[in-house]
């Protein structure tokens, strides 16, 4: 569906990606992580038809980007609505962009209406509408004609917990329907309940690609104890969070008046992979 071998994109003396590997099959949810600057977003720009890169090659169900705009949807990071168009006009005009027509038309417009609850916004102006509307409305354009490459740059930044959720209901649903969809994102217990591999990038490529289990499942979280007394705050380091939190409150007679379990995080395995937070390695 979508692969990308060695792409490479520079900007002046900035590697934005300096030989991105990359590939998501139908019905996959690839995870694309990796700390600010590492060129997620350059690569959903390359891929969309938006940049173009300097060498190496992108296909989209064989075809280059620039000829196969109509299979893929794109949420941008930066949201790109008309500020006084609404809703419905929107859903309108990409579905009509998309060449949706007529009875197919309306039938896609019900559906993002449905499944990214839009219902109470459609004919709103899109200007007027909060930073989790605009969200929905980012994302029911991108999916609107079921395209089979969904690239979805942190579509769920900024937005509260039922906006979150009806993005990744519609997301998961879209992927088992045979979508191959690319899922940038800061926050992993999203990927977990997308049941998303993961590929994490760092300067300009991609450095570890694997399932959740494979790159994760292992790394330790933390146990965290507080106790009613005057003693000290327990805090252990361990790759299994929930059963050593059990044995310490059936080992200890102190009284506990507060637990907090951290299961493993994006951070920890940047740690695990020596990923570092520098930005862009420069010629
Ligand atoms: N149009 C541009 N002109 C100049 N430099 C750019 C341009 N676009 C991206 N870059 C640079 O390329 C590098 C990669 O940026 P990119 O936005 O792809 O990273 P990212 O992984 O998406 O980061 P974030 O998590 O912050 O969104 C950065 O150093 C950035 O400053």
């Amino acid at each position: 569906m979508l692969e990308a071998v060695e792409v490479r994109k520079s900007y002046g003396e900035v590697h934005a990606l300096d030989g991105f590997t990359l590939s998501a099959h139908p019905g996959e949810i690839v995870g694309l992580v990796g700390h600010n600057g590492a060129g997620k977003t350059t690569f959903v720009e390359i891929v969309t038809g938006l940049v173009a890169q300097d060498s190496g090659s992108v296909s989209i169900c064989g075809l280059p980007p620039a000829r196969a705009r109509g299979e893929v949807g794109v949420t941008p990071q930066h949201l790109g609505l008309y500020p006084s168009v609404t809703v419905r006009e929107h859903l309108q005009l990409f579905g009509r962009l998309a060449g949706l027509r007529r009875a197919a038309l309306s039938a896609a417009i019900e559906e993002m209406c449905d499944s990214l609850r839009l219902a109470e916004i459609m004919d709103r102006r899109s200007g007027v509408l909060s930073g989790g509307q605009q969200r929905r409305v980012q994302a029911a354009t991108a999916l609107i004609h079921h395209p089979r490459l969904l690239m979805l740059d942190e579509p769920t930044a900024g937005a509260d917990l039922q906006t979150r959720q009806a993005m990744l209901d519609v997301v998961r649903a879209r992927a088992e329907a045979g979508a191959a969809v690319v899922y940038t994102t800061h926050y992993l217990p999203e990927l977990v309940e997308l049941r998303a591999t993961i590929a994490v990038a760092q300067h300009g490529r991609i450095i570890a690609r694997g399932t959740y289990d494979e790159l994760v499942l292992g790394l330790p979280g933390e146990v965290r104890l507080a106790f009613e007394d005057e003693g000290e705050d327990v805090a252990i380091s361990t790759t299994a969070p929930t059963q050593t939190l059990i044995s310490l409150l059936s080992s200890t007679d102190r009284a506990v008046t507060a637990v907090e379990v951290r299961q493993p995080s994006l951070d920890d395995l940047y740690r695990s992979l020596a990923v570092d937070d520098v930005s862009n390695r420069v010629a």
